[in-house]
């Protein structure tokens, strides 16, 4: 196994082709390498500009739009059973000079749940299996000994994002991609809001940022370069799961360590899916923890949007305001 692992390795080509391995751990840093016995010094050495070259750890590959959205699974039937119950004992207790002990067998132990798990990382349901079988239950036994419960499987699932395109397609004529996995959008998307006053607002449908974007997970440098770009934002909540505003501390979070000050833009936040009865519930909760108005709507059903386009409308005209102030011409659209 290891010789097929030396043979396929790019790094060390200089290699290939000869036998008999003995490790060589002063010669290269991880103990685990293997070298050929008989090759010579020159062959081995490390410090050569060539091999330097090679001795870089392989950069992952960025996918292009097109193949990330070939690997995306948005629907999975699945047959899922549960684990089965193990099998109960019948027995009798024995024990010297104890006539009748009476029946002592244990019950067997209760089948493993399956569990689907919602997973903010998982982007795809490419990796969830068409059928999962819980863990068997182990049989009971002697003295009562109930048998061991089967042990929990779960299955990470494609947890539906806070709706930023569907909110771009309700106020604007922009028709950015909607489905329920995230990493949707991989693009930015603009779409123009027109005004009663005839004056036309450019919003950006930006891709989702996941914790951690700072660091480049989830492609996130890319997506926050374009942040920077925005004299203000929108926080576009998902108000349907647990703990709402938990996203926005995250979202404030890369921001500030991505470019500091970025989080403090003027902003507004919106909660959405109202239309939801638990997001609904979750409404005062999310305030209280604000301290301040969050615009509670539904992307879907389109209530409550008219207060998101005046909230709009007035971080506009205080930006353009600012502008002028300064003395630069706000940007037209
Ligand atoms: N019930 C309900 N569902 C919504 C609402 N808005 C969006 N959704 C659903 O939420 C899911 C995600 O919506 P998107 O608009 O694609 O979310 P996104 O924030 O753009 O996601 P990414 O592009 O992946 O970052 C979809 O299944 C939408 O149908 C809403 O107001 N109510
Ligand atoms: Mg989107």
């Amino acid at each position: 196994m290891i010789r097929s692992r030396l043979f396929s390795a790019r790094s060390w080509p200089v290699l290939e082709g000869l036998g008999c391995w003995t490790p060589l751990a002063r010669v290269f840093p991880s103990p685990g390498r293997l070298l050929p016995q008989h090759a010579s010094p020159r062959l081995l050495s490390v410090s050569c500009a060539g091999c330097t070259k090679h001795q870089d750890p392989p950069r992952k590959k960025r996918l292009s739009e097109k193949k990330l959205k070939r690997h995306f699974v948005d629907h999975r039937r699945v047959l899922v059973r549960g684990g089965r119950g193990g099998d109960g004992v019948s027995c009798f207790h024995s024990e010297p000079r104890k006539e009748f002990g009476g029946p002592d067998g244990g019950d067997g132990g209760y089948g493993g749940h399956v569990i689907l798990r919602v997973d903010r990382q998982v982007k795809s349901l490419s990796s969830v299996l068409s059928q999962y079988q819980g863990f068997d239950g182990g049989a009971g036994g002697r003295k009562n000994c109930f048998g061991r419960s089967g042990a929990i499987l779960y299955v990470q699932v494609g947890f539906p994002n806070a709706g930023k395109s569907s909110l771009l397609r309700a106020i604007s004529n922009a028709r950015p991609a909607v489905a329920s996995y995230p990493f949707t959008t991989l693009n930015p998307h603009v779409g123009v809001v027109h005004c009663e006053d005839h004056q036309q607002i450019a919003v950006a449908d930006i891709p989702g940022i996941v914790r951690g974007a700072h660091q480049n997970r989830g492609l996130g440098l890319a997506f926050l370069r374009h942040i920077e770009r925005c004299p203000f934002l929108l926080f576009v909540l998902d108000l349907s799961v647990p703990e709402p505003w938990t996203q926005l501390d995250d979202l404030k979070y890369e921001l500030e360590q991505y470019r500091e000050g970025l989080s403090g833009r003027p902003h507004a936040v919106v909660a959405n899916k109202v239309d939801l009865p638990q997001a609904r519930a979750r409404l005062p909760q999310l305030q209280a923890r604000l301290g301040r108005e969050a615009i509670a709507l539904s992307a879907t059903t389109g209530e409550n949007l008219e207060e998101l386009l005046l909230h709009l409308k007035e971080l506009h005209d205080d930006h353009v305001a600012a502008e002028l102030e300064r003395g630069r011409q706000p940007l037209r659209w």
